[in-house]
């Protein structure tokens, strides 16, 4: 599979001035091409500039014909030899996805998306008529959104949503299918077109301070190609996506529930990036499974082409979100710091971006700051902080980043020879190359204390989680790393290993939480936190770790209005008294009650001293065994009592007799297997499904604070009527249908 990443600048909006400008497009050095390159100044020296790297840059002037011609027609003829195409279109909100792929009324500005079907549409019926009706091109699409991580169905309307959204299941041949999306054949772009219209009106869009309608969710278009000739049926897809926005919470003025979509959005864009970059590198192993969006699109699963059009504003009030998509697009791709003059603006790391600096006139953004938290980056040192060895000032940094760096490498003149073609045919200088600073900056073992083991520990935690979600072998392990922290770190990957699907993903907010904090970013990582906690519903620690963050975070606002900020970061670098003042904070939610890797255990709160984890577990497990109702006793299905099923004549009711009929029907449901549950009278597979998901979720709700899966077991009549989707008249078909 080959990934091309190029970018599109898009035009000053009626509010945005000229002279705001940042944005700018380069030919490479002594090509006289397209551009290929795209400027832009560090925002902490604007005296500095780095530069981007891309197989394309369409500056402000392109026009949706050109870029189309240029980079999705290309495809077309490769979906029509059973290649599957995929086209993304990336960038904060408000800088032109939506117009790239779905684009204007007028024919000139129609986007990717209706110039693709048409492109299709025209080639079959010309595939069609050469062969005299021989070969048939059949199209169908379906159009589904991932919000918050849930998969909705757009050719439906939305008050038919359920919450949890549609389950995806692994098909035949490792694809990974959307159960129950509809599936709708498409005869021609008149009908595509009244289909797509009808389903953006269902798309998640909200507020945010930067666009009053933007798009909260990734819209997945696939089209489907069946080409039938005598002698053979080709089936191909076409995928095309409108991401959503990936701007930073903190500069959208996000409220609660735009922070959750955000971090959704932030998760699965990330997983996104790894994506690509292991395309580009050509990794054997693609982690298309950490995230929804990746797993549904099976990216890199296939022999296909992927292309990636970042979008981008070319004015100063998006700066740092343009650096972030940038260095998004660019993690395969040199980042070249190119000194302009040298009189920094700025001077040291701890300095603030200040509004005024970064902020257009024209735009209601809140004021810039610097950025922490990017997923993707690490840029190479300005001059200055190398000089005096101080910590640079990054930008972003991809993983917690404590210890102080040793070895500042300034970025070499940009060598690199455009060119066109896909990405990936070429390594990434070792020069400009982020290095994982995780391994290099780790102190040596004479000097470790507690604290430098807890940075060892966390950046090796990170680079777990990178080479998890990376699904690529772990890179090798620090060097001179001691007994003990190795003996840590060995727990902690054995956890990991164990983890798979949703609990994985619960586990990955954890690290993102934990990378947040470290940055001392505590709003984020408490949105991480609170993202996590559906999935360690019983994790008393989460919940008193998600109050402690919010009650510092209040203590901090009152604090900062009441004194002048404080100077970041000096003292949660040392040892544990800090980590008490950061909260008390521990990650031993999947501990399994030995040592934690990643914390003394008397950081435990009393409470937990006093009556250890295992003791609580097993306390809990004895409350379950003697209950004779599980799902009534953990209350998830609402009702506490069995009055509705002791109404019912001769089903058998709570832990009373049953009748050989409801065992029956209690004896295959409990199987969970789908095959089993779908050949009950009344059932079809989609219910069986819908019976087998709310067993899963009910058992995933049940999961216990090691990480162990509660077992959710139906006993009776009345757990039955508490299944959802399940009818009284469905029941009663159900038993009657068991033959005695
Ligand atoms: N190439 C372009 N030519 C003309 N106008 C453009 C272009 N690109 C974007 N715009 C305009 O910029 C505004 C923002 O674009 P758009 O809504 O496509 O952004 P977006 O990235 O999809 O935002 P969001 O993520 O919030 O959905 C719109 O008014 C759109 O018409």
């Amino acid at each position: 599979m080959s990934v091309r990443v190029v970018a599109r600048i898009r035009p000053l909006l009626k509010s945005e001035l000229e002279k705001d400008q940042i944005v700018t497009s380069h030919h490479h050095h002594g090509s006289d091409g397209a551009p290929t390159v795209i400027k832009i100044p560090n925002p902490k020296n604007l005296a500095e500039e780095f530069s981007f790297q891309f197989n394309s840059v369409y500056e402000q002037s392109a026009t949706q014909q050109e870029i189309y011609e240029a980079e999705v027609a290309p495809t077309v003829k490769h979906l029509f030899l059973g290649y599957d195409v995929t086209i993304f279109a990336y960038g904060s909100t408000g800088t032109g996805k939506t117009h790239t792929m779905r684009g204007g009324k007028s024919l000139a500005d129609r986007g990717m998306i209706p110039r693709l079907l048409s492109s299709i549409y025209r080639k079959s019926r010309a595939i069609e008529k050469s062969s005299e009706g021989d070969t048939t091109v059949a199209v169908s699409m379906s159009y589904y959104e991932i919000y918050n991580d849930r998969v909705f169905d757009l050719f439906e309307a939305p008050e038919k949503r359920t919450a949890t959204g549609l389950p995806i299941r692994e098909a035949e041949g490792g694809k990974t299918v959307v159960v129950g999306l509809t599936e709708v054949p498409c005869r021609s772009l008149k009908d595509f077109e009244a289909l797509y219209d009808k389903a953006n009106a269902n798309r998640s869009t909200g507020a945010t301070k930067l666009n009053s309608h933007s798009s909260r969710s990734h819209a997945i278009l696939c089209v489907k190609l069946t080409i039938t000739s005598p002698t053979e049926t080709r089936v191909s897809t076409a995928s095309a996506i409108d991401l959503a926005g990936s701007e930073d919470n903190r500069r959208t003025g996000n409220g609660k529930d735009r922070m959750v979509e955000s971090a959704s959005i932030n998760k699965s864009l990330f997983v996104l990036a790894q994506c690509v970059e292991a395309i580009s590198k050509k990794h054997q192993r693609i982690p298309y499974r950490e995230s929804k969006m990746t797993r549904i699109l099976s990216l890199g699963q296939n022999n296909g082409f992927t292309v990636m059009i970042l979008n981008l504003a070319p004015v100063k009030s998006y700066h740092l979100d343009t650096l972030s998509s940038l260095n998004f697009a660019n993690r395969t791709k040199r980042i070249e710091v190119r000194e302009v003059e040298n009189e920094p603006i700025f001077k040291g790391p701890s300095r603030p971006v200040t509004g005024a600096a970064l902020t257009g006139a024209t735009t209601q953004r809140q004021p810039l700051r610097p950025l922490n938290n990017g997923v993707n980056v690490n840029l190479t040192a300005t001059r200055e902080a190398s000089t005096k060895n101080e910590k640079p000032a990054k930008a972003f940094a991809v993983y917690s980043d404590r210890s102080k760096p040793t070895n500042h490498q300034k970025s070499s003149p940009l060598k690199r020879t455009a060119d066109n073609s896909f990405l990936g045919s070429g390594r990434p200088s070792k020069i400009s190359r982020p290095t994982p600073s995780f391994i290099r900056r780790g102190p040596e073992p004479s000097t470790l204390t507690k604290a430098s083991i807890e940075t060892l520990v966390e950046q090796k935690v990170s680079e777990i989680l990178a080479a998890h979600t990376l699904n690529a072998p772990d890179p090798a392990p620090a060097k001179n790393v001691s007994e003990e922290v190795q003996r840590r770190l060995d727990s902690i990957e054995k956890r990991l290993e164990g983890q798979d699907g949703e609990r994985a993903e619960g586990l990955s907010y954890l690290f993102m939480a934990k990378q947040h904090q470290a940055r001392g970013e505590d709003g984020s990582a408490l949105k991480m936190y609170e993202l996590a906690r559906p999935y360690f519903p019983d994790n008393e620690k989460l919940q008193s770790k998600i109050e402690r963050l919010k009650e510092k975070l209040a203590r901090t606002r009152a604090e900062s209005e009441a004194m002048p900020p404080e100077k970041p970061s000096s003292s949660r670098t040392h040892g544990k008294e800090c980590r008490h003042e950061n909260d008390g904070d521990d990650e031993s939610f999947h501990d399994d009650g030995e040592e934690s890797a990643y914390h003394d255990s008397d950081e435990d709160g009393p409470s937990h001293r006093a009556r250890p984890r295992k003791q609580r577990q097993q306390q809990r497990r004895k409350a379950r065994a003697s209950s004779p109702d599980p799902l009534a006793q953990r209350g998830l299905a609402g009702g506490d009592t069995d009055v509705e099923a002791e109404a019912q004549p001769g089903t058998g009711t709570g832990t009373g007799t049953l009748t050989p009929r409801t065992q029956h029907l209690l004896d295959v449901i409990n199987t969970r297997d789908v095959s089993r549950i779908k050949t009950l009278s009344g059932l079809g597979a989609k219910r069986a499904e819908g019976i087998v998901e709310y067993l899963n979720l009910a058992a995933e709700a049940e999961c216990d604070t090691d990480g162990t899966v509660g077992n959710v077991v139906l006993r009776s009549w009345a757990d039955l009527t508490r299944l959802r989707g399940v009818g009284k008249k469905t029941l009663e078909t159900m038993r009657e249908g068991v033959v005695v």
